[in-house]
């Protein structure tokens, strides 16, 4: 069953002179266990899309089904199975971290030893025991970001969407958020949809991404799906003393593209192909004095979306 499934999803806001549509029949679904991202430049939708998926804001047309829910009528019940970690937490200033997550672990219901044993379990996962008994206010922005992510892990939901999860992170806490991602979604069976501007955490967790512009869904496949279909190949750069004829190169089967410039050359080409043994080939009659091999990553893709 599809954890998530939207139907032509819009939603336009009122500015000062007009409205402004920043979703457009966005139209999309997520499968039970799946890590989904949500990447797109910046204003192009994604944070307005997972409010809506998170039923924090009500589409203007379309449909939504959460959990097998209705999202516009049903919202309590699904509040109660999913959680949220913003990428731009606010919680009460004047609690300390661990009042704010027994007030947020009451809110979801928990009391007594399964509150208890629920927030030590999310001060624990995301190292906060030396911050325990710190006032939100006095918390720099990374340890704010760490607060928001045990919150959002405190009702065990079933879907769990982040915002930016690791915006402001140390890179050795990054590094530990995206392994617990990791964990979450392998052990506890736990859909997770999140955002991100960091392309290489986006190819290292999602299963599947959705490239938002303007608003509209423009692209959605595995980070492999995406490169092939923009037919985004590897890249290989040559230099060489020498003489070699480029049409040779472009005449070799996968090669997609040959940029020759003085003593050096850079093709990309599609693998599959068996075309970099004969790229070599080509240069039987010049001397190689250095080459290098570069595989595409989802910054090229996003790149070539974003354009
Ligand atoms: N409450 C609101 N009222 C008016 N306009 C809004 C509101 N929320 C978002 N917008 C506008 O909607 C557009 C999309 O915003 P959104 O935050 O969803 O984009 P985003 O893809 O998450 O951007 P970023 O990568 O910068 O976080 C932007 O132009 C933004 O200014």
């Amino acid at each position: 069953m599809a954890a998530l499934r939207a139907e032509k999803i819009s939603k336009s806001f009122r500015g000062l002179f007009k409205k402004k549509e920043v979703l457009h029949q966005v139209s999309l679904a997520i499968e039970e266990g799946e890590v989904f991202g949500i990447l797109g430049p910046n204003g192009a939708g994604k944070t307005t899309l997972m409010s809506i998926f998170s039923t924090l804001i009500r589409p203007d047309e379309g449909r939504l089904e959460v959990l097998g829910l209705n999202a516009l009528r049903d919202t309590h019940a699904i509040r109660e199975r999913i959680n949220i970690s913003s990428g731009n937490p606010n919680f009460p200033w004047s609690l300390t971290v661990r009042e704010n997550l027994n007030h947020s672990a009451m809110l979801y219901g928990l009391y007594g030893r399964d509150l208890a044993r629920s927030v030590e379990g999310a001060i624990s996962t995301f190292d906060l025991e030396a911050h325990v008994d710190s006032k939100f206010e006095t918390l720099s922005t990374g340890l704010k970001q760490r607060v928001s992510l045990a919150k959002s892990i405190l009702n065990r939901p079933e879907i769990l969407f982040l915002d930016e999860p690791t915006s402001g992170l140390d890179p050795d806490m990054a590094m530990k958020t995206r392994a617990l991602i990791h964990r979450i979604y392998r052990e506890e069976e736990m859909t997770v949809v999140l955002t991100t501007h960091y392309m290489p955490e986006a190819e290292e967790l999602c299963d599947r991404i959705a490239f938002l512009r303007e608003g509209r869904l423009i692209a959605l496949g595995t980070p492999g799906e995406l490169k092939r279909a923009l037919k985004i190949g590897d890249r290989i750069f040559i230099e060489y003393e020498g003489e070699i004829d480029p049409i040779s190169l472009r005449i070799i089967p996968g090669v997609m593209d040959v940029r020759p410039s003085a003593g050096r050359v850079e093709v990309v080409f599609d693998r599959s192909d068996g075309a970099l043994g004969r790229i070599i080939r080509a240069f039987d009659r010049a001397e190689i004095l250095e080459m290098g091999l570069e595989k595409p990553d989802l910054e090229d893709v996003f790149l070539e979306l974003a354009r």
